[in-house]
């Protein structure tokens, strides 16, 4: 099945911090001649099953306020660049950035809604943030900064702090590509808005006890089709809206479906809106796409090379051939206890056979696709998230801003891939892989991502993102289980052992 070496590791290994084995690029110098490695064109696939996996834009049930809090500061470097489009931006401005919360002047309800989070301290986008989203008037922000570091926090603080609450009329607008995201930020808005009296909020994804419903809401989440929905059905009144917020602003922009309907979304709303776009990546392609979204925006954004977070230590699993994948994976949860974890694969069908085998093997797993109803999908994700169920398989349609504390492992079974801009084929997915991986290691606490590899191309692939992410991962040689096992614990172990930086804020 495979054209790969027997063993890979063989003749590609990358460093590795355990073995001491070096790096051995030179065999493939002239597949790496380009400095932005392109891999070999993937070989064409049948459609039905090549197709990876979209963010769903339908789908639904009611907000829940479930999300966990807390953590241990272990996060190391990420610094960001801040691109000012007025003077009042200027770092001398004593509200150019903020040390503490107090600093912001928020009300009191607001002040005691961070606390209720246990927020001590503003993260350094949020402290980057705030300043630039609250004055007045209001500006635009595209703002970048690495998975697990506070987005959603900076957002809806800014949301809240703006609405009129004697206004019964939605005043707010969030965007997330899935209906976990949305229902995930919109339990933030309840918690952090939970003492604002006369708060009210409203959860834009498909939910048949609420068609028909005129959405009064002062705060709206939802995924971009269903408001869509709600807008042309006269339903959600867009007129007194103030702000708009794209989270996951990179995807919402660069799928051909998700783009077309915020940008329709968007020419419903205000002139004046304030917009804000989040998300941990910005590739290129959709940068110039943000700035027409979001025009005269202040910038915050990151170097290409501090895109991952440091605490999310790197592995992958060398095995033979594809067929072995199910054993590697399933000998390696034998090894550990692990407390959560996330299995990604590329397609629903891999997803539900994968949960099969692994059931009838007596291992506890939920299964969570685009090809569940909303009720089950919700069901689901609370499950996983109250820890019924510690096992968690998946598709993209998770990749993004889901925030479990809980999950101390990533596991890549397929690696991400999207279509070639030929059209002809598929190429490695860096930004997928960085946000897939991210759903570990949030907000300084240490996490653990494996990536299976089992062929040339697959492991192309993975090298191509590693390079273009500057990870350096661990190999796992699955000739030796023993050693497997005492690299991964030594890997955990040296990853508890950072020295907090406590660099997830300034200094
Ligand atoms: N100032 C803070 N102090 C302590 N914890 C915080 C603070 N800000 C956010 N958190 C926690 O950090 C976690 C990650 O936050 P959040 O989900 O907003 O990250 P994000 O940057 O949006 O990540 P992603 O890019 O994956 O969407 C959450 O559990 C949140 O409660």
């Amino acid at each position: 099945m495979s054209d790969a070496p027997k063993s890979l590791g063989d003749r590609m290994t990358f460093p590795d911090s355990n073995n001491n084995e070096k790096l051995d690029w030179a065999e493939e110098a002239e597949e790496m001649a380009n400095p932005t490695p392109a891999p070999a064109p993937a070989p064409a696939q049948p459609a039905a099953e090549t197709t990876t996996e979209q963010a769903p834009t339908d789908d639904q049930t009611d907000g829940a306020s479930e999300f966990q809090m807390g953590s241990s500061l272990l996060e190391p470097e990420f610094d960001v660049n801040v691109k000012l489009n007025d003077l009042q931006g200027d770092p001398n401005n004593p509200l150019y950035s903020v040390k503490q919360f107090s600093d912001l002047n928020l009300p009191d309800s607001l002040q005691k809604g961070i606390s209720a989070l246990s927020f001590t301290r503003p993260s350094k986008i949020q402290e980057r943030a705030l300043p630039l989203l609250l004055q007045n008037p209001p500006q635009n922000l595209i703002g970048q900064s690495q998975s697990g570091t506070g987005k959603t926090a900076a957002f809806v603080l800014n949301i809240l702090s703006r609405l009129d609450l004697t206004l019964q009329q939605p005043q707010a607008l969030v965007l997330a590509p899935s209906r976990e995201l949305a229902r995930q930020i919109l339990g933030v808005v309840q918690v952090m808005g939970g003492f604002m009296e006369g708060l009210t909020t409203y959860q834009a994804v498909p939910d048949p006890s609420t068609r028909g419903q005129q959405v009064t809401g002062q705060v709206v989440v939802g995924t971009p089709g269903t408001v869509m929905d709600l807008a042309r059905r006269k339903q959600l009144n867009t007129r007194g809206m103030k702000v708009l917020v794209l989270d996951e602003a990179d995807n919402m922009l660069d799928q051909q479906g998700l783009g077309d309907q915020c940008k329709r979304v968007k020419l419903l709303l205000p002139k004046d809106v304030q917009t804000v776009l989040f998300s941990a990546t910005f590739p290129k392609e959709v940068v110039a796409f943000t700035e027409l979204f979001a025009p005269n925006a202040n910038a915050i954004t990151l170097e290409r090379t501090n895109l991952t977070v440091k605490g999310i230590k790197q592995m992958y699993l060398d095995v033979s051939q594809h067929s072995d994948k199910y054993d590697a994976l399933v000998k390696f949860y034998g090894l550990m206890t692990i407390a959560s974890s996330i299995i990604f694969v590329r397609e629903r069908k891999t997803a539900d056979e994968l949960s099969k085998r692994m059931e009838s093997e007596g291992h506890h797993v939920v299964t969570l696709t685009g090809g569940l109803d909303g009720t089950e999908r919700d069901s689901v994700i609370d499950r996983f998230r109250e820890g019924q169920a510690k096992v968690l398989i998946t598709t993209n349609v998770l990749a993004r801003g889901i925030d479990v504390q809980t999950v101390t492992m990533v596991i890549n079974y397929d690696i991400p891939d999207k279509p070639a801009p030929s059209g002809r084929g598929y190429l490695p997915d860096a930004e997928t892989f960085l946000h897939r991986v991210g759903r570990t290691g949030r907000f300084g606490k240490v996490g653990v991502a494996l990536t299976l590899v089992h062929d040339k191309r697959s492991w192309e692939m993975f090298k191509s993102i590693c390079e273009e992410l500057s990870i350096n991962p661990t190999k796992l040689d699955t000739d030796d289980w023993d050693e497997v096992e005492t690299v991964v614990k030594s890997i955990i172990k040296s990853a508890r052992n950072v020295k907090s930086s406590n660099t997830m804020f300034e200094s």
